[in-house]
């Protein structure tokens, strides 16, 4: 295609939205006319679909459950009164419990305000407030917040270390909504112990948010903790970031969370329109099926040229990737869906992996994110006439150009400036998208099956170590892990108690590996 015909392409496909100041292009993704006319058909279906889901049908099959984080923006879609007066009621509670913070009506037991914000959670329960505090939190937040999202010892003592001196004066927000998941119950383990060391009164600093009746909920309700948030129960972990998970957080740094509500409301008026040409998600879901030819062959690579949306990849790693990675269809047929996503960040990323997207095995599209405000106030020239702001515009169309002109395709999305709105439409961009892209290959884009399996087997793990460390208490001589095995009748566990043993003696915790670590079975053990 020469510069006029691509220059015409650009036009024709542009999408622009007034109220948002927010254009999506997808002119260098190379479908043509027949492509979306043999899409059209799967599209009116994907747009009734989604209609029902909004309307409180019951979208995600398997768990039975309604899906419902678009009311959330606009409570008046609610399929209920009581849900609609459940989702205001909490966007006031969090917000009067917010103000009563920021002025010390609420405070820590001996200091009259709270600085700072530990929030334990994983998954949906981290990575939308991560990716929000990123962009958004301002440079002197009135709470500095602190994330714990693993079950890593050292990842833990690394910020309680930070917080040594200021632990007095530090908000624990402990948000699952499921209320049992390991590492959150873990990192809110720690860190309750944390505070005892130090004779501070736990429940005086803890909030949860959760869903109602989960186990941290019980716990924070019979501990007297300061508060607890609902999580509703139609609100996936991945898709929270407008409920109490991401708008207390949000709103205790000080970020403006009715804009972030108004942007996503705004986007999901404009992502509701029955038409692929007139809807920015749409286009999207239209881009991913052509790019992956409607099996994910493609991976997705997101390039935000602006260092305060860095997590936005990350954010929508869990968004895509657990929504579509499905092994089965809503028919039962095997089909292995999915959509791979990585990316940090523009122009950095020029510098690490971008030599392979020019030149190495074509198997990803890229989605650039531009913004055309450079920074609040004037820029310097660093040449005459040039600002660094000009650099990092022209290394995104630089590397644009150069990814086409190689048969790799791109969609660029473009933000007037990063803020709550923006943000809150982004996010809502991208949870429309991905729903319609899982109607349009018939996956529950709701559920996620696979990870069980991961948490059953890890479970499976930690009861044979506790199998194992009951025989070898009894064993008054070193003994080999066959023999072990054995005894704990577990012989075909072998390899998983090698590692288990490994583990705990690495960490010194009374028992002693002795053989040659080369030959896992020359070794004896005991506990000493
Ligand atoms: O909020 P919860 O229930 O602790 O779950 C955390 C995360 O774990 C998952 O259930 C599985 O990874 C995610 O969907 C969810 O965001």
């Amino acid at each position: 295609m020469d510069a006029a015909a691509l220059w015409q392409r650009y036009q024709d496909w542009l999408y622009y939205h007034k109220g948002l100041e927010f254009y999506l292009d997808v002119s260098r993704m190379r479908f043509d006319d027949a492509f979306v006319a043999a899409m059209q058909p799967k599209f009116e279906k994907a747009f009734q679909d989604m209609a029902a889901l909004e309307g409180g049908a019951i979208a995600n099959p398997d768990e039975n459950r309604m899906v419902g984080h678009y009311w959330l923006r606009n409570p008046d879609l609610a399929p209920t009164p009581q849900i609609k007066q459940d989702i205001v009621e909490t966007i006031d509670k969090i917000e009067s419990f917010v103000r009563k913070v920021h002025n010390g009506d609420i405070h820590p037991p001996s200091v009259p305000l709270f600085t700072d914000i530990i929030s334990i959670g994983i998954g949906g329960s981290a990575l939308g407030p991560q990716f929000v505090a990123e962009a958004l939190a301002p440079d002197f937040p009135p709470l500095r917040i602190h994330f714990i999202d693993n079950s890593d010892p050292a990842g833990i003592d690394r910020i309680l270390t930070k917080l040594k001196d200021r632990l007095g004066s530090t908000m624990v927000l402990s948000i699952s909504k499921s209320g049992g998941t390991p590492e959150p119950r873990n990192g809110t383990i720690e860190v309750k112990t944390a505070y005892a060391a130090k004779n501070l009164d736990f429940s005086q600093y803890a909030v949860a948010i959760t869903g109602v009746g989960s186990n941290l909920d019980k716990q924070a309700r019979s501990e007297g903790w300061l508060a607890t948030f609902p999580m509703e129960d139609w609100v996936g972990g991945r898709t929270s970031e407008m409920s109490a998970v991401g708008l207390l957080p949000a709103a205790l740094q000080g970020i403006d969370i009715r804009a972030m509500l108004a942007g996503g409301k705004e986007m999901d008026d404009a992502t509701r329109v029955p038409e692929i040409k007139n809807n920015p998600a749409a286009l999207l879901a239209l881009s991913w099926y052509f790019a992956g030819n409607g099996k994910g062959e493609k991976d997705m690579v997101v390039l935000p040229y602006k260092d305060s949306l860095l997590l936005f990849s990350r954010y929508l790693q869990q968004l895509v990737m657990e929504s579509l990675g499905k092994e089965k269809d809503l028919k039962g047929n095997v089909v292995h869906q999915g959509i791979a996503v990585y990316g940090n960040k523009g122009s950095t990323d020029q510098h690490a992996y971008v030599q392979q997207l020019r030149e190495g095995v074509p198997n990803f599209f890229a989605t650039f994110i531009e913004v055309l405000e450079d920074r609040q106030g004037s820029s310097l020239e660093i040449e005459p006439g040039i600002t660094s702001g000009d650099y990092l515009s022209g290394f995104l169309q630089g590397t644009r150009k150069a990814l086409y002109e190689n048969q790799r395709d791109s969609i660029t999305l473009t933000i007037a400036e990063v803020n709550a709105r923006t943000v809150g439409a982004l996010i809502a961009l991208y949870d429309r998208a991905v729903g319609l892209y899982g109607f349009l290959v018939n996956i529950n884009a709701y559920h996620q099956p696979g990870v069980e399996a991961g948490k059953k087997a890890a479970a499976a793990i930690l009861d044979l170590q506790q199998r194992v460390m009951q025989v070898l208490k009894h064993e008054p001589a070193p003994i080999s892990l066959t023999h072990l095995a054995e005894k704990a009748g577990a012989s075909d566990e072998i390899e998983a108690i090698y590692k288990i043993l490994r583990h705990i003696a690495a960490n010194r915790r009374g028992l002693v590996l002795q053989g040659n670590p080369s030959q896992p079975t020359s070794l004896t053990v005991s506990a000493n």
